[in-house]
């Protein structure tokens, strides 16, 4: 195995296999001979979503979908945390422009991470709540180390997740399971979780979780590629076109609703209860 570290600040192909010092934000380790891809977040201490973040996980889904990888595992190199979510720091008291921009960015590597050709797999190694959850569901498949929490909690934070948040869930979930979740804003236990369907496997530890992933990946490389991506995406297609003909319209949404009073309220307050924890 060898390490590529992906940097920030580095853009040519060459260039990103040097280590620099700067903060990487995505780790990405390439197996010289098999191809398999681990994209390891690295945005300490919980993988908030920001922009930066945000922009280095798409810059390294294009370089993947370019190098024609065969599959990938989503990671993070948190000990308690796959993702937090959507950086609150992005939401509160932002400028009409630096709101634009992150949204927009958000939509672009969601948009990169749902459409793969290749296999996704989440590697969920800590808790996963709003955009976390929303990561590992644009993943083919989800395993999860035990006595965690994943799940979309925007209700209880009084905003409301997007409309492809939501599909997303539904279409792992089903409708029914997906509607109580999405409206009380549900936090399931890794336990809980695999009963409903949200994940597909609970791993012991790290190393296992690790190791199922890698057999996920080692099943579906052995079917015609093709064939397995146009099927995945056929599946996936009005999830995505539904975002992709209306970004303009979806971007509107969240600028008209992360500028109000109330729910610039909530963030505030939202924020100062973690901070206080
Ligand atoms: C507004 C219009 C519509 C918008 C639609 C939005 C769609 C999606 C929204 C989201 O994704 S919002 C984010 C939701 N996320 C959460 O509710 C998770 C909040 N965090 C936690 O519950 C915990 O941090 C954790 C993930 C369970 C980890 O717990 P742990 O004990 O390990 O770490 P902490 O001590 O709580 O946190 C460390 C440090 O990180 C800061 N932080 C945590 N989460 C976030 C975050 N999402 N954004 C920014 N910062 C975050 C936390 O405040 C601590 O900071 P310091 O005290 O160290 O400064």
């Amino acid at each position: 195995m060898f390490v590529l570290r992906q940097c920030l600040t580095l853009g040519t192909k060459s260039s990103i296999r040097n280590f620099s010092a700067t903060t990487n934000l995505v780790n990405l380790t390439i197996n010289e001979d098999t191809g398999v891809a681990i994209m390891e977040l690295n945005k300490p201490p919980v993988n908030s979503l920001n922009y930066e973040l945000l922009e280095a996980m798409h810059r390294t889904l294009v370089k993947l979908e370019n190098e024609k990888c065969p599959g990938m595992i989503l990671t993070s190199s948190s000990r308690s945390t796959f993702s937090a979510g959507l950086d609150l720091l992005e939401m509160y008291k932002p400028t009409v422009d630096k709101a634009r921009r992150f949204w927009s960015m958000l939509q672009n590597t969601w948009i990169k991470l749902y459409s793969t050709p290749y296999p996704t797999v989440a590697a969920i190694n800590g808790h996963s709540p709003a955009g976390g959850c929303l990561l590992a569901m644009s993943c083919e498949h989800r395993i999860m180390v035990p006595d965690k929490m994943i799940g979309l909690n925007e209700t209880q934070l009084g905003i409301v997740a997007p409309q492809w948040f939501q599909d997303c869930m539904r279409n792992i979930i089903g409708e029914r399971q997906a509607e109580k979740a999405l409206i009380a804003g549900r936090m399931f236990t890794s336990e809980e979780a695999l009963k409903i369907g949200l994940v597909d496997e609970l791993a012991t530890d790290k190393e296992d979780l690790m190791q199922k992933a890698h057999d996920f990946l080692d099943e579906q490389m052995g079917l015609p590629p093709l064939a397995r991506s146009v099927v995945k995406v056929g599946f996936r297609k009005d999830t995505l076109s539904k975002l992709i003909n209306g970004r303009e319209a979806d971007i509107k949404m969240f600028l008209d609703n992360v500028f109000q009073p109330k729910v610039q309220e909530s963030l505030e307050n939202y924020i100062q209860m973690l901070k206080k924890k």
